[in-house]
C-alpha cells in the first residue's frame, strides 16, 4: 500500500516550494518523497526515500512538548494556550492582545516557551531531545545538522523578536539567546521517515515507549494528539482534519508526522511546501493513506 501511495502522489512531487527563509533548506530538491509507518509493535515499513534524513523543523515541537509534560505537572498551560491560532506559524499578531501568552505549543511562539521550560527542567534541551529520539528510533547516529542550525540562527530575527516580546511580559525564564539557540538546534535535527515514525510511535501507543516504560500518561498522549489535530498544521489545521482526519504535525523541512491512535505512526516527507508551510505531496499522501485504510479518526 505504501508503494501505491508513492505512485499516486508522483504527479505532485515538485509541487510547491522548499522553504527559503532558512537558506540551507532552500537547496533541497522539492521533488523528493518518502513515507514510513511504524506499528505498535515497533515494526516499520517504508516506501520511496523513507531512509533519507531531512530537517525535522517544527515536528520537533511535538517531542519537546511530550518531554516537558513528562517532567512536570500541568503548570506549562499557564504560559501557553491550547487553541488553534488561525494564523501563520511565525505570526506575532495575537501576542500583544493576549499579553505574551502564545495560543498553542506548535506555533513558533508557543514552541519557544516549551523549549524555555525544557531548558529549566534539563539544561541542554536539544541534547535531551536528541537522546530521546535516538532511543525511540533505535538510531544512535541522529544529529543536529550544523549547517541548517547556523543558517537558521543567522536568519532568526523573527523568532528573536517573538521571544523578546514574550520576555517583556515575563513569560520567558532563561536568557533569550539561549532559548533561541536550543530552539534552532532542536529544529535542525535530521531524521528520516523511518526514524520519525518510530520516534512518534509512543503517541499511537498511549504514551508507552519502545522499552515498555511510560513517557506520558494515556491521558497526556490523548491531549498531545488533540493539540496536533487542532494546531499541528497551523492555519491549515481545519483543512488537514478535513482531508486527512488524524493528528498531524508538519515542519518546513517538508516532513509530517501523523498519528493513528491505537494503531500506528506515519511519517511522510517531500520538501515542496504550500503557502502555509505544509508539504504538498505529504498531505496528499496522508489523504490517500487514511482513505485506503479507513483509519481517519472521524
Ligand atoms: N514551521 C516550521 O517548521 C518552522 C520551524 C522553523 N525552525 C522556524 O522557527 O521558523
Amino acid at each position: 500500500m505504501l508503494e501505491r501511495i508513492v505512485e499516486e502522489v508522483a504527479p505532485l512531487r515538485g509541487a510547491g516550494v522548499a522553504a527559503d527563509y532558512i537558506p540551507a533548506l532552500a537547496r533541497v530538491d522539492p521533488g523528493r518523497f518518502g513515507i514510513a509507518l511504524a506499528d505498535l509493535d515497533g515494526q516499520v515499513h517504508g516506501a520511496g526515500e523513507w531512509e533519507t534524513a531531512f530537517s525535522v523543523q517544527s515536528i520537533s515541537k511535538v517531542f519537546t512538548l511530550a518531554l516537558v509534560l513528562a517532567g512536570t505537572d500541568e503548570s506549562l498551560w499557564r504560559r501557553v494556550g491550547r487553541e488553534p491560532s488561525g494564523n501563520a506559524f511565525n505570526s506575532l499578531t495575537q501576542l500583544e492582545r493576549e499579553r505574551g501568552i502564545p495560543r498553542n505549543p506548535f506555533i513558533n511562539a508557543g514552541a519557544l516557551i516549551v523549549t524555555d521550560e525544557l531548558i529549566s527542567q534539563v539544561g541542554d534541551a536539544s541534547g535531551d531531545l536528541l537522546a530521546f529520539l535516538r532511543a525511540e528510533s533505535g538510531n544512535p547516529d541522529l544529529r543536529v545538522d550544523e549547517e541548517v542550525a547556523a543558517s537558521e540562527a543567522a536568519h532568526a530575527d523573527r523568532n528573536l523578536a517573538v521571544t523578546h516580546f514574550m520576555a517583556s511580559y515575563g513569560n520567558v525564564r532563561n536568557p533569550v539567546p539561549e532559548v533561541l539557540d536550543q530552539y534552532v538546534r532542536q529544529c535542525s535535527i535530521e531524521m528520516s521517515c523511518r526514524d520519525l515514525a518510530l520516534a512518534g510511535r509512543f503517541l499511537a501507543a498511549h504514551g508507552v515507549r519502545r522499552d515498555g516504560t511510560e513517557l506520558v500518561t494515556n491521558r497526556q498522549a490523548k491531549r498531545i494528539n488533540a493539540i496536533m489535530l487542532t494546531c499541528g498544521t497551523y492555519d491549515a489545521a481545519g483543512e488537514f482534519a478535513y482531508r486527512v482526519g488524524v493528528p498531524g504535525k508538519s515542519g518546513v523541512g517538508g516532513g509530517i508526522l501523523a498519528i493513528v491512535p491505537g494503531r500506528c505512526a506515519v511519517a511522510v516527507w517531500s520538501p515542496g511546501l504550500d503557502v502555509r508551510g505544509n508539504s504538498v505531496a505529504g498531505v496528499a499522501a496522508l489523504d490517500h493513506f487514511t482513505t485506503l485504510t479507513g483509519w481517519s479518526i472521524f
